[in-house]
């Protein structure tokens, strides 16, 4: 029997055993909710097995150009340059908060402040160099069976959509998801020891509410028009999503079509409160159904590119109602995010072992992707006008 998680949110299978090696191995039941069971081993796969790999989530910066003349209130530290830091040289980006004159000549303010990045990317950064960075090997290993997972995160018009989707403008803005699905296409073409199956979904969440957007019906004019995403928990305590729609593309191109539904019911729906930011997460999810030649066994595995609401924090005195209500469910859903970030870090480390996947939908839904063996990245787009930097510090 299965029972609602939450009052009237969101199947796909998800894996439930927090301490499981994440990879999909090749499995004959096609069923969805059977297919993602842990370790259900039919069928050897050839290549590295074997290695159990610690979670590393690799995360980066990236910054985005700024319209105006900034005046220099930041700066990139490479690696070698920070001789003085024994721990593994990283690069760091920094911030320059003056002091506030308000507070009195004589404070104590920190002033400067430094963030670590396994790799920084500064404004002249092109797509295509962040796709090759940031993407590639987490796409390859979804081709090799394992599930996979970016996140962008930032404040509101720091580039995630930019980074994610890409710019409408020029073919060469187009971001990592157009970027995976054209690689993926071309990458199978080439392995000839699989077919492959690519299936397509969009989810949204909004409020901790889930939303199919790839409905495409063209009758929804606002978000809760779509159809409404559930999850729910089977008597093994395995988590499922229901009413997400799964599309197979058999090209690039029809691929890219159903990203273009998916964009254009994200434009049509937009949250009620502010159509110039996202306050809502996106999650862009392209499922790998691998069918060996001459074999009945499958594997089957997801690649989630998401498109996290907007980070900044909302004084609750400049705000209420909706705004508020908003800012509340974003905030809560970026803690939890963190929370299990943290943990798998620390699980990493042999310091824990629970991660707490349930405490919100994205989480939820991300669990099968997230740690273990599967490849983790985040990138970090940030603005850097002055008032924005500010809003980086305090958040
Ligand atoms: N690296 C970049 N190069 C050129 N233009 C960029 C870059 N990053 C962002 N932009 C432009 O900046 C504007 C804001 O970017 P974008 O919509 O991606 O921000 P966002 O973080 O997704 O904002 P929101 O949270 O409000 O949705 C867009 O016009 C986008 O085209």
């Amino acid at each position: 029997m299965l029972k609602n998680l939450q009052s009237d949110i969101s199947i796909i299978t998800l894996n439930n055993d927090d301490n499981t090696d994440k990879k999909n191995d090749f499995s004959n039941d096609s069923s969805d909710d059977k297919n993602l069971k842990n370790n259900t081993k039919i069928d050897e796969i050839d290549s590295d097995d074997n290695v159990e790999e610690i979670s590393t989530i690799k995360i980066y910066s990236r910054i985005r150009p700024s319209k105006y003349k900034v005046p220099n209130r930041y700066w990139i530290v490479k690696p070698e340059e920070d001789v003085l830091n024994d721990e593994k040289p990283l690069p760091k980006i920094g911030f320059l908060i003056p002091r506030s004159e308000s507070q009195g000549l004589i404070n104590n303010q920190k002033e400067k402040h430094e963030f670590k990045f396994d790799r920084v990317f500064d404004k002249d950064t092109k797509q295509e160099e962040i796709f090759d960075v940031v993407a590639k090997d987490v796409v390859l290993s979804v081709l090799d069976g394992y599930n996979g997972t970016i996140f962008a995160y930032g404040q509101t018009g720091s580039g995630k959509t930019f980074t994610i989707t890409g710019g409408a403008e020029r073919y060469e803005d187009r971001g990592i998801i157009p970027r995976s699905l054209q690689f993926i296409f071309k990458e199978i073409q080439k392995r000839t020891d699989c077919e492959y199956s690519i299936n397509i979904s969009y989810l949204e969440i909004y409020n901790e509410n889930g939303y199919d957007l790839l409905d495409s019906s063209r009758e929804a004019k606002k978000l809760e028009d779509l159809p409404k995403v559930y999850l729910m928990e089977d008597d093994e305590n395995r988590i499922h999503i229901r009413n997400l729609a799964s599309i197979p593309a058999v090209n690039e191109e029809e691929a890219l079509n159903l990203l273009f539904i998916g964009d254009t019911n994200r434009v049509i729906s937009e949250t009620p409160s502010n159509p110039e930011s996202s306050r809502s997460h996106c999650i862009f999810i392209i499922t790998v159904v691998c069918k060996r030649q001459g074999h009945d066994a499958i594997r089957k595995s997801k690649l989630h590119l998401v498109d996290l609401a907007g980070s900044e924090r909302v004084a609750k005195t400049q705000i209420g109602g909706t705004l508020l209500k908003e800012a509340k469910y974003i905030n809560l859903s970026l803690h939890y995010l963190e929370q299990v970030i943290i943990a798998l870090h620390e699980k990493a480390l042999g310091k824990r072992q629970h991660i707490p996947y349930r405490n919100s939908m994205m989480t939820s839904v991300l669990r099968d992707s997230l740690g273990g063996n599967c490849k983790t990245t985040m990138i970090a787009t940030i603005a850097v006008e002055p008032e924005l930097i500010e809003v980086i510090i305090k958040n």
